[in-house]
């Protein structure tokens, strides 16, 4: 049974787009850096307040993001908007910053294997990274998010404890992350599984300190973000055109298409203060450079509607 009594929250909801990073990490084919700093010059035009940009990871780890540099030092960046990158340790937060970063976002499992293949190291070990990244950070005031992988489930280990979620997510607040992002890295969750592991992770802190980050593997991402909104969580993660899949999560989706996820919002009386017409189009058009359709449903939707109708004015 879902609870419903933190419905009263307010209707303003911040998106964080990742589709650079997320959604781009797991391509196969080599992406060239300019169509990548196309498609942020493009999302920081649509109303987004936050566009994860890159990561500064290992390239033999993930050779898709090895042009990180180069991505966030051609990027035209917005005053209003944060260009949050991803670094796993000391070695990615120094060569963030020495590329102009002044937000990053860590990341760990709850999930010992999973952690382990994704990051070549134990939770405990994740730990130590995260201090060491904290100390320089706060030294170089550069803001530290937190992303929590497999809150409900692991693609190596199976369910995943509610009660770890919220120690983890404790310890990475308690050492200074200004939010933690929940991932259901593989899509498994069903809103039942998001309220457990919401009821006690909002036992630690309140739902601003948090953001939910949904996979649509199982096609229940956008019925988790209502969940997860009755919860009071205002923040969510979601990638253009439903791009994306973690290397390390075989088998895992896209995100959540950041096109539904608007379009959800805006018919419920939330408002993200994004144009979803524009971005519709910024959808499209990353499609057709990957050479695919898109993974939204409502910008597919929208397209098409859009198109029918030029072709009618066209007849006029
Ligand atoms: C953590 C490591 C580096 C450990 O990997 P390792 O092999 O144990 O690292 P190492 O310290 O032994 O170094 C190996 C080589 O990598 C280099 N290296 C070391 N660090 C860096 C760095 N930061 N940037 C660039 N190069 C680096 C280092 O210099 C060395 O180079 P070599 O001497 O062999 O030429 C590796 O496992 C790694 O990069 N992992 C990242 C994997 C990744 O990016 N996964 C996807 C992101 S997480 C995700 O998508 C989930 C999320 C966030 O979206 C939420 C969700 O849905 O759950």
């Amino acid at each position: 049974m879902i609870q419903r009594s933190f419905a009263s929250a307010s209707n303003k909801i911040k998106i964080v787009e990742v589709g650079p990073r997320d959604g781009l990490q797991n391509e196969k084919q080599v992406i060239p850096s300019e169509v990548k700093i196309e498609l942020i010059n493009k999302l920081s035009n649509v109303g987004l307040t936050a566009i994860e940009a890159t990561s500064f990871v290992s390239p033999k780890w993930v050779p898709q993001m090895a042009d990180a540099r180069q991505v966030l030092t051609s990027i035209t960046q917005k005053p209003n908007i944060s260009y949050p990158v991803l670094a796993p340790n000391l070695k990615g937060l120094e060569a963030a910053i020495d590329a102009g970063a002044k937000e990053v976002a860590i990341f760990c499992a709850a999930s010992e294997t999973f952690n382990k293949k994704n990051t070549n190291c134990t939770l405990e070990e994740s730990m130590e990274r995260v201090k060491a990244i904290m100390d320089l950070a706060r030294e170089k005031n550069v803001q530290i998010r937190g992303y929590i992988s497999c809150v409900v489930g692991c693609p190596y280990e199976g369910p995943v404890s509610p009660k770890l979620v919220a120690d983890i997510s404790k310890r990475l607040l308690d050492m200074g992350c200004y939010e933690i992002s929940l991932g259901d890295t593989i899509g498994v969750g069903t809103p039942g599984a998001i309220a457990k592991m919401l009821d006690e992770v909002l036992k630690v802190a309140p739902a601003d300190k948090f953001a939910v980050h949904t996979h649509d593997t199982y096609g229940q991402a956008l019925a988790n973000i209502l969940c997860s909104l009755d919860y009071g969580i205002r923040t969510f993660d979601s990638s253009i055109a439903g791009l994306g899949g973690c290397p390390y999560a075989p088998g895992a989706k896209g995100n959540v298409a950041t096109e539904d996820v608007v379009y959800m919002l805006h018919g419920s009386g939330y408002d993200t203060g994004i144009d979803l017409k524009e971005l519709i189009h910024i959808g499209d058009w990353i499609s057709q450079k990957l050479g695919r359709p898109t993974g939204s449903r409502a910008g597919s939707a929208l397209m098409l509607a859009a198109r029918r109708q030029q072709q009618e004015k066209a007849k006029l």
